[in-house]
């Protein structure tokens, strides 16, 4: 069978793979959690707050390669075990783009040894994440696609920056269903019937229309993102830490349980979809697009 690949994609598999390098800037009250010297993530933790800020660093999109998945893993790993650290806010090192979603390049005519991993390690960030025991807020400093929208939704509260950024699960668009646990968490978010439309026809909502929806719940000027992410902070940290935690843990839980109890058939659906020539044909289509710039948002 011919795929379709689009070269500037092709082009950016070396750069994608790269390992970047994250450069520590650390403020006095801040400690370094990053994962490892050479890590795609920068991790804080501000002594004095307990608030630590969890920053995607893979330049130039955020794409969520195994690498990032695994640092992401590690550093959460890492905040959830230090008692002091209350709370995180989840943004990127690039202004302009949160996160573009699962990288291409793990889907694109993958290894299924790989391509289960790579899958693996998605479900372990989203489930740390969704019943994280922090007070979690994502700062959406940039355009948040699909895996990009589904890691703003496992936080407790979303601040997004005004612009023309898009959010939302477009895998309809790329001729993929969201797995229903990313289904889940989109509908636990902004109800049933919107869901309904938003996943069916993979809606990419401008900042505006995401804030109507509640897909988001603030929309700000750009260079206020991180302080108005800070300042909401202190509302969920003024709450004590038990009775938050019990009560996420409850309105959560039941999504939580059905996700583990469907884990594996979920790995298993999602190889099979992925290793059929039919998907990836639609994907190689997808890609095309994406070089044309046809997205546009709602
Ligand atoms: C292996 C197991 C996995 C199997 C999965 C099975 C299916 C499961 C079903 C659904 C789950 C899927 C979830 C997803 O997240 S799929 C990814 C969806 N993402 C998108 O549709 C976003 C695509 N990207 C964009 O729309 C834009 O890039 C942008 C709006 C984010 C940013 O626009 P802009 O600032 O103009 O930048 P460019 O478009 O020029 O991009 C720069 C550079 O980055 C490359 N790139 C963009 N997105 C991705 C990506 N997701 N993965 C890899 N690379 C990406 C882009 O091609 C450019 O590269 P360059 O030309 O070489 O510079």
């Amino acid at each position: 069978m011919a795929l379709s690949f689009n070269p500037r994609l092709v082009r950016g598999v070396s750069r994608c793979h790269a390992i970047v390098t994250a450069k520590m800037a650390l403020a006095a009250s801040c400690r370094d959690f990053s994962a490892a010297e050479k890590s795609t993530v920068i991790v804080n933790l501000n002594d004095n707050t307990g608030v630590a800020t969890i920053q995607l660093n893979r330049p130039p999109v955020n794409s969520l390669n195994l690498q990032l998945l695994t640092d992401i893993k590690i550093a959460l790993d890492k905040l959830q075990m230090k008692k002091d650290c209350r709370g995180m806010i989840l943004t990127s090192s690039s202004p302009g783009i949160f996160c573009a979603g699962l990288d291409f390049m793990e889907m694109h005519n993958p290894q299924e040894g790989r391509a289960r991993e790579f899958w693996r390690s998605l479900q372990e960030v989203w489930k740390m994440l969704y019943g994280s025991r922090l007070a979690t807020i994502a700062a959406i400093n940039g355009h948040s696609p699909a895996g990009g929208c589904l890691l703003s939704l496992t936080c407790d509260y979303r601040v997004m920056a005004q612009g023309k950024f898009m959010i939302g699960l477009n895998e309809t668009l790329l001729g993929m269903v969201a797995p229903f646990w990313f289904q889940d968490t989109m509908t636990n978010t902004i109800g049933h019937r919107e869901a309904e439309k938003a996943l069916q026809l993979g809606l990419l909502y401008s900042g505006e229309n995401a804030l109507n929806v509640g897909l988001i719940d603030e929309l700000v000027p750009p260079e206020k993102v991180m302080q108005t992410a800070q300042v909401q902070m202190q509302t969920w940290l003024k709450i004590p830490d038990l009775a938050r935690r019990l009560t996420k843990e409850q309105m959560r839980g039941p999504t939580l349980q059905k996700f583990v109890q469907r884990q594996n058939e979920d790995v298993d659906q999602i190889m099979k979809f992925i290793m059929d020539s039919a998907t990836q044909r639609s994907l190689g289509i997808y890609l095309n697009t994406l070089k044309h710039k046809q997205l546009t948002s709602v």
